[in-house]
């Protein structure tokens, strides 16, 4: 048997790679894990948690206008002083919890490339393994748009949260899961944004209404939007602003420009043919177990174009780490998991499942079963009526999709994943007693209305009243 260095490599240290370390090292698996820039990835560092931190600063100034509707004396928001470094000081202490997870795995700081199927590089040093994880992320993609190239200052994920004042206005080229979130958070701190997609609605992956919902919030906040836009050209002017002009005849204006049009895998400098892995511009093609078409390497997390969400790459992780502990025929699946998410604006917009739009192109008979938080005493009594849970069944309450707008939704979304993950019907979820008065209590409710639509049936009626005689 051939001796390598480690039982396993892993490039790249975000979600995907610290889960396949720190767990195969649990294992008791020699791990070597090989990090170009920090510990965490973009989630730790440049994505999910410095993204959170800025919405819960941004929520907590936009709580003083509501100060008056809660007979509470009116106030101005508050002066925003220097939020990035205190993220930046925030995210040292988030990022050494994890570190700490790294306990026995042999950690090396460089960019990996690849020699052979069993070996890379780094800094000229070559380290082998049995197993090789890749686990590279992605980076913003660039959409090809006239004068792109020309702005010095444009900010991506990556230097966002470095930046040292905040800006008067910015520009945000896209309405996805980060324009959207980063629209909402940088209006809230005092600057004045604006979102130009080519896509028709916000979110541009999630049910249209969501969008739309989120874009009626967004423009009370004062927050424009664009949709179905053509971006012709992006260029500085005198003053050092950016201009955006659009082929619909607008011409925009900001301090400053975001880029949130989408990402590219990581992969480009992996000398991926060396070890005989295949991809495309969308990532790295595997199967089931998450290999790639070389069975010994394998692609966990973002670079693999499946879900980019942090939660799932850490999910990939551990499913890829148990399938090669386990014989072919209890090997698991990872698309058979269900990957709900939440984009965690206010309202938070989140889901799972099928969509309605999926429901139409597979020809599947569905039913809409909608609570609104403007009906629940609750949302009422504390002043957080927008949104509703919205659910979408079989009439007998086989579960197909949810999507949870409003307070809370991040939280009660991962109750109607675990109900179409492990096949629980609505049924289920009306016997299940729901914690008063908490927002999920309308998870619930949705029970009810379908078993009240149930019993609007003829045949049920007739049998309800027989029983009842
Ligand atoms: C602004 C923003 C907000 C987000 N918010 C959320 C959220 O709220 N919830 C959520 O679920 N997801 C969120 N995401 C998405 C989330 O960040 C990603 O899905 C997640 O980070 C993917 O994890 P990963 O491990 O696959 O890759 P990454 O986190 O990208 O990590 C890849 C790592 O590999 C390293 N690397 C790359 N090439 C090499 C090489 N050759 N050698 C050595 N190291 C290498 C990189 O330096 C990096 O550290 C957000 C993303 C952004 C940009
Ligand atoms: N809360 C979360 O879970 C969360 C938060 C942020 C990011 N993320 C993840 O990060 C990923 C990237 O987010 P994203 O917002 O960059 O991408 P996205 O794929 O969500 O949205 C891309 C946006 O860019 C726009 N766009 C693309 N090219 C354009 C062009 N030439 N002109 C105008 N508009 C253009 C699209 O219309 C769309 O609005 C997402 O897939 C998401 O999974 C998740």
């Amino acid at each position: 048997m051939t001796n390598y260095d480690y039982d396993i490599i892993t490039i790249g240290v975000g979600p995907a790679g610290l889960v396949v370390s720190a767990m195969g090292s649990e294992m008791g698996l020699k791990v070597c894990a090989i990090e170009k820039a920090k510990v965490g990835g973009e989630c730790m560092n440049a994505g999910c948690i410095p993204s959170k931190a800025l919405l819960r600063m941004a929520k907590t100034r936009h709580a003083v206008t509501k100060f008056p509707a809660m007979q509470m004396e009116e106030m101005r928001e508050p002066e925003v002083k220097d939020p990035f470094s205190l993220i930046q000081e925030q995210l040292k202490a988030v990022v050494a919890k994890y570190d700490k997870k790294l306990g026995k795995v042999d950690m090396v700081k460089g960019e990996a490339r690849f020699v052979d199927a069993h070996t890379v590089e780094v800094d000229g040093r070559q380290i082998s393994a049995r197993r090789i994880f890749i686990c590279t992320g992605t980076r913003p993609a660039k959409p090809s748009i006239p004068g792109l190239d020309t702005i010095d200052n444009l900010l991506t994920n990556e230097n966002l949260f470095h930046l040292e004042v905040m800006p008067k206005s910015m520009l945000i080229i896209g309405g996805g899961a980060i324009g959207a979130e980063m629209a909402q958070a940088f209006s809230r701190m005092g600057c004045r944004t604006t979102i130009v997609q080519m896509d028709p609605h916000l979110l541009p992956f999630a049910d249209r209404f969501a969008g739309e919902l989120l874009e009626e919030c967004f423009k009370k906040e004062g927050i424009a939007v664009y949709n179905s836009r053509s971006i012709t050209s992006v260029t500085k002017n005198e003053q050092g602003n950016v201009v955006l002009t659009t082929k619909e005849g607008e011409t925009l204006e900001a301090e400053r420009l975001l880029l949130a049009a989408g990402r590219t895998p990581v992969i480009d400098k992996l000398d991926l043919e060396k070890a005989g892995v295949q991809y495309t511009p969308k990532g790295i093609p595997v199967n089931a177990n998450l290999q790639t078409n070389v069975p010994n390497i394998f692609a966990v997390g973002d670079c693999n174009g499946n879900y980019l969400f942090s939660h799932a790459a850490m999910h990939q992780g551990m499913i890829a780490l148990m399938n090669i502990m386990r014989p072919w025929p209890f090997k698991k699946d990872f698309k058979k998991y269900v990957v709900p998410w939440t984009v965690f604006t206010e309202p938070q917009v989140s889901s799972v499942g099928l969509r309605e739009a999926d429901l139409i192109a597979a020809g599947i008979k569905y039913e809409v079963i909608e609570a609104k938080y403007a009906d629940y005493g609750a949302a009422i009594a504390e002043q957080v009526t927008t949104g509703s849970v919205r659910v979408l069944a079989s009439k007998y309450g086989k579960i197909y999709g949810a999507s949870v707008i409003g307070e809370g939704s991040a939280e009660m979304i991962n109750e109607w994943a675990l109900a179409i993950q492990k096949k629980i019907r609505l049924v289920d979820i009306m016997l299940l007693q729901h914690s008063f008065p908490s927002m999920s209590f309308m998870n619930k409710s949705i029970g009810e209305m379908w078993m009240m639509g149930m019993l609007k049936n003829e045949t049920m009626k007739k049998m309800m009243t027989k029983m009842l005689k």
